[in-house]
């Protein structure tokens, strides 16, 4: 500083010699360090009045720049990323102006009803395990606040004997202060012991539930693939939760601790006000007057916290999704030698999520400065005068001149002890008001994540019932009359019906339409009937909807129009078995792997031993793989089998499983021919009827059936001729 002050100074004397006074240019200087502050202050401001501006691109694209979501500033070679960027903050958007009712995260009505909503889930009865530690909680938090109170009496009292020179009274309540640490600091940390409980049985709650929700009807995948508004369930099933549950418990304490404190301390002060013969009602309403004062100044100056810290979480979980993406294809990405890329990519992500850091960081500075400000400064200026008007305007202060010495003594001590009181209690009455100020911050945090975390079990709630909100590249007159839109919403008007008549075991499609997520229609009408021994072929060029039939008879895509009929499962027997190109691998043994879906109990209550395992694998030349390890020794399976045995292993749960139908999706690709011949023969020696998509003409011969789809929306459903059952030799 003192090397700048001279340095201003030397310039200082030389615009003296051109006329310019030192004053004059001191007055330039300050003015011009607090016009540029002030530029520096205001253009975020200004920048963020123009919020939601659509620019054109030279390229006629449109990019869309948010208050909150503004993209990274990028060189010319992060133009692709950028414009993905850009489109997917489109998508975003779009989907907010689709949702008419939605309301940015804040305290507000829509907030109060989501954490209904969810306190609803995390405190299920009146009697439970979390009302009881809410119980104990509270109950250690008001037993704080009368030993807070109790040990400033005793401050006051040793203060008193202090100035009385009463050294036994002194040292009998210096032992009871003493004493009163073992409690109060038990207390204090049962009251941290109990707030992590508490977070921990609302997060399990929460965690219950919300799996619960993810798993119903398939919701894991209709989440991410039929729907567009959650983007990482994960981070949110996850991350959210837990903050979320964290977040409530601490607020609860936070809240209750400083109501508590303020309501018994107000109190106490009365009566000690009382007790010097003063008015006990000017310092009370003189304080409840300010502090309503800056905290309504406090509210209306407080940045959207909600907002950024759920925009914050959204980034936060996106950087994590690229992360395990990246886990999830490492050989692909290191084959292709993709790291350049993918580097760009997270360091992308992460920028963004600083940028979002930094926002937040920067708009809590000045909040910060205003708060402490008012809290530090203005409180405290207002305490004193609290404190000092009983005895400024006690009736006793005349009369103490007058009085013997003793008596004056006696007085003063009397003063001391009141004032020492009730500064302590003045200075815990300041904390919890400061940790009430500091809690509307976290409540408004809290609103980010409660509207993360509300919105996701509503969105799991409409998707598990089929309803979808995905922005459609096409328009409502575009469908043609096959779907039909409501309120810009495909409505899955199909039906499925599922037959118990065990003479009528085939499947019938009448009139479905093959429709994406994002509404494009690929085929129009299928309509065909596959009974039990028609092994269906079904050919046709890449994205006609071969792989998308077999979503459709899954139940994994809706059905907008016409009627699926599919046998009902019975017990023990799968009506359908779909196997494809790549075969996941689930956590567990090999044994876990062969009986997959089902577990160790189903396998035990169906009866099928370990040694039948065994001759499943020989079926599929996998027997090496049990002799190798064991049955039951947990193993990463998706890193250790080949492509073709991943494939083979898939086959092998086919045959244990046994279902009614197969449905085959390229799932013998990296098998070898002569393997792949005896597992066909295999499955159809089984009674088990196939639907194969395969482009490989060695398989025709095992279907007596072919369904052609010409990639134009035609289709062609007939039984197969013996020629082309016999393709194979004709091409060899
Ligand atoms: N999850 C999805 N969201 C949106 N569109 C999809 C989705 N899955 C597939 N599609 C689209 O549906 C169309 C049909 O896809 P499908 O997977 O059925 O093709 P396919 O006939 O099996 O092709 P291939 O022979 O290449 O496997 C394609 O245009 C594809 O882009």
């Amino acid at each position: 500083m003192s090397v700048l002050s001279k340095y201003v100074d030397r310039i200082a004397e030389k615009f003296e010699h051109n006329g310019i006074t030192k004053h004059a240019f001191s007055y330039a200087l300050v003015t011009s360090a607090i016009l540029a502050l002030t530029i520096k202050v205001t253009i975020p401001y200004v920048k963020n009045a123009h919020t939601t501006s659509i620019e054109k691109t030279p390229k006629g694209k449109t990019k869309v720049y948010n208050g909150v979501l503004t993209p990274l500033k990028t060189d010319s070679t992060e133009e692709d990323l950028k414009l993905a960027e850009a489109e997917k903050l489109l998508v975003a958007q779009q989907l907010k102006k689709n949702n008419k009712n939605f309301v940015e995260p804040g305290l507000n009505h829509e907030f109060l009803k989501q954490l209904k909503m969810l306190a609803k889930i995390m405190i299920p009865h009146t009697l439970c395990y979390e009302t009881g530690l809410l119980s104990i909680h509270t109950f250690c938090l008001i037993s704080r606040t009368f030993l807070s109170i109790y040990v400033a009496a005793l401050e006051g009292a040793l203060v008193k004997f202090i100035v009385r020179k009463d050294i036994k009274q002194f040292g009998l309540v210096l032992l009871k202060w003493f004493g009163i640490a073992i409690p109060a600091t038990f207390v204090n940390s049962m009251i941290r012991f109990l707030e992590s409980k508490l977070a921990l049985a609302f997060r399990t709650r929460l965690v219950r539930h919300s799996y619960r929700l993810y798993f119903k009807n398939q919701n894991y995948y209709r989440v991410s693939n039929l729907d567009g508004r959650i983007e990482n369930a994960d981070h949110r099933l996850t991350e959210d939760i837990s903050v979320f549950a964290s977040s409530v418990a601490h607020l609860y304490s936070s809240l209750t601790k400083p109501c508590f404190d303020l309501m018994l301390i107000g109190l106490a002060l009365m009566r000690s006000s009382r007790k010097m013969k003063a008015n006990i009602l000017t310092g009370p309403a003189l304080s409840v007057g300010v502090i309503a004062l800056t905290a309504h100044i406090l509210r209306i100056v407080s940045p959207k916290f909600g907002q950024l810290v759920s925009e914050e979480a959204n980034r936060y979980g996106y950087l994590r999704h690229i992360h395990s993406r990246i886990i999830t294809n490492a050989e692909e990405i290191a084959f292709y030698g993709g790291h350049k890329v993918e580097m760009q990519q997270l360091r992308q992500a992460y920028n963004r999520l600083v940028n979002q850091m930094t926002a937040i960081f920067n708009q809590k500075l000045w909040f910060i400065m205003l708060e402490q400000f008012f809290m530090k400064y203005v409180w405290s200026g207002t305490g004193m005068i609290m404190v000092s008007l009983p005895i400024l305007t006690g009736k006793d202060v005349s009369s103490e001149t007058i009085s013997g010495t003793a008596i004056t003594e006696s007085r003063v001590s009397e003063r001391t002890q009141y004032l020492t009181t009730a500064r302590n209690l003045l200075i815990s009455a300041a904390d919890a008001i400061e940790r009430l100020m500091s809690s509307y911050k976290e409540i408004v945090s809290l609103a980010g994540y409660t509207y993360r975390v509300a919105g996701m079990m509503d969105v799991f709630e409409e998707t598990a019932q089929g309803v979808y909100c995905k922005t459609s590249v096409m328009e409502t007159d575009q469908s043609n009359g096959i779907i039909e839109f409501r309120n810009g919403k495909p409505i899955a008007k199909g039906r499925i019906i599922y037959s118990d008549d065990p003479e009528n075991m085939s499947i019938n499609l009448r009139a479905v339409p093959v429709v994406t997520p994002n509404c494009d229609i690929v085929v129009p009408k299928l309509t065909l009937c596959i009974e039990p021994g028609v092994h269906l072929l079904i050919t046709g060029p890449n994205g006609c909807g071969k792989s998308s039939l077999f979503r459709i008879l899954s139940g994994l895509w809706p059905i907008y129009a016409g009627e699926l009929q599919i046998p009902r499962p019975v017990k023990d027997v799968p009506c359908m078995f779909y196997i494809p190109q790549r075969p996941y691998m689930s956590i567990g043994s090999l044994c876990d792997q062969i009986i997959y879906p089902d577990t160790r109990d189903d396998m035990k209550r169906k009866q099928i031993t370990e040694n039948e395992l065994r001759s499943i694998l020989k079926l599929v030349s996998l027997e090496h793989i049990a002799q190798r390890d064991s049955f039951d020794v947990v193993r990463d399976w998706k890193d250790i089998l080949s492509g073709g045995e991943k494939q083979r292993m898939a086959i092998a749960r086919l045959f244990y499983h046994k279902p009614r139908y197969a449905l085959l999706d390229e799932c013998t690709s990296a098998v070898s021919i002569d393997v792949e011949s005896s597992i066909y023969e295999i499955a159809k020696g089984m009674g088990i009827t196939l639907l194969t998509i395969t482009h490989r003409p060695t398989l025709w011969k095992y279907h007596t059936h072919i369904l052609e789809f010409d990639g134009l929306g035609s289709w062609q459903f007939r039984k197969m001729n013996a020629d082309e059952q016999q393709k194979e030799q004709f091409l060899s």
